[in-house]
């Protein structure tokens, strides 16, 4: 039997780093969405630790035991004694290591299918586990659902019934390492870090429309784009572009970059956007989508 499931693109709408952590992890507080845009993948039977990849950005990515989809299972494999596992098909539609957390998506979507396959709860406590020892984002991306996430992406909030947003999903095709970002922060282990931006208060009651989440964001910030763009000044330039489309509210960096958002008060503007901005810059990935 084959099993499939979607691997959605995570977007960090605010984003701040608390301080580091004596570990030299960067302690965050950060409200995620998840857009309709991802990678798939699916799960056939076969030899367990095997993996094939299509899709625009297979070229990207080896299907050795590097790669997040087949660590998550062997990590899971080592938490649970007889796992039923088998061949993982992956269609690589994200670009790599670009601050929407494909391989973490992958990861986790990693985990969904062997949870399926195995009848365990998506609240297991070894896939909680798990997820966490693969990577920071990766336990957000289990339920993929729009939630503040805290610590360094452990301590997940509950989930919130955000307003859908029309968004545009940009990256000038570069990849943008996670670590090099958050050294450029310059933080020394155990150092807070000086409040810059605001985080995003979900206590309050959550904002009914697009229009009223975006002036909420609008207060808000990723604490991680100044470094980001002291690592890969083309993501200035691409704030800039999306800041200056026609019907524009907010553009923002995601994660550690490169990938940078742009948010629209409807679809037509977003659409209109995602029209114009190719021909501007045909070398960027332009993908308009909804976040929620
Ligand atoms: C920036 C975010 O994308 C925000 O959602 C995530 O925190 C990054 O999550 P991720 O890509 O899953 O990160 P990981 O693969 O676990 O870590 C990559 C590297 O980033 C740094 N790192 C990551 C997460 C974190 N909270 N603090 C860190 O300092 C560490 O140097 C780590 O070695
Ligand atoms: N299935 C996968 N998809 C994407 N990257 C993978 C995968 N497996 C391993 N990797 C490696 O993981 C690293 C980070 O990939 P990822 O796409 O999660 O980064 P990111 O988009 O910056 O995520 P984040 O927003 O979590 O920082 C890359 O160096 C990439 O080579």
């Amino acid at each position: 039997m084959r099993l499939a499931t979607r691997a959605p693109a995570k977007v960090n709408l605010s984003l701040r780093v608390i301080g580091r952590r004596a570990d030299g992890y960067h302690e965050l507080d950060s409200l995620v969405a998840f857009a309709g845009v991802g990678d798939e993948l699916s799960l056939s039977p076969g030899e367990p630790g095997d993996m094939s990849i299509s899709g625009p950005f297979a070229s990207s990515l080896s299907t050795g035991p590097d790669n997040l989809v087949l660590k998550a299972e062997r990590e899971l494999r080592e938490e649970i004694a007889g796992l039923r596992s088998g061949r993982f098909h992956l269609v690589k539609r994200l670009p790599v290591a670009s601050g929407i957390g494909g391989g973490s998506a992958d990861a986790a979507a990693a985990l969904r299918l062997l949870a399926r396959l195995n009848d365990l709860p998506l609240s297991h406590p070894a896939l909680l586990a798990t997820a966490g020892r693969v990577g920071a984002d990766v336990p957000v991306c289990l339920e993929a659902r729009a939630r503040v996430m805290r610590g360094i992406g452990e301590k997940l909030g509950p989930v919130q019934r955000l307003p859908r947003l029309f968004a545009l999903l940009v990256n000038p095709g570069l990849a943008v390492e996670t670590a090099a970002v958050f050294r450029a922060l310059g933080l020394q282990p155990g150092e807070g870090h000086a409040v810059a931006v605001e985080p995003y208060k979900a206590e309050e009651p959550s904002p009914a429309t697009a229009t009223e989440l975006i002036d909420v964001l609008a207060a808000t910030g990723n604490d991680l784009e100044l470094p980001a763009r002291a690592v890969a000044p083309a993501i200035g330039e691409m704030l800039s572009a999306l800041s200056a489309l026609p019907g524009c509210r907010l553009a923002r960096m995601s994660g550690s970059g490169a990938t940078c958002f742009a948010l629209f008060d409807d679809c037509r503007a977003s659409a209109a956007a995602a029209k114009q901005l190719p021909f501007q810059h045909p070398g960027w990935w332009v993908k308009p989508t909804m976040l929620r």
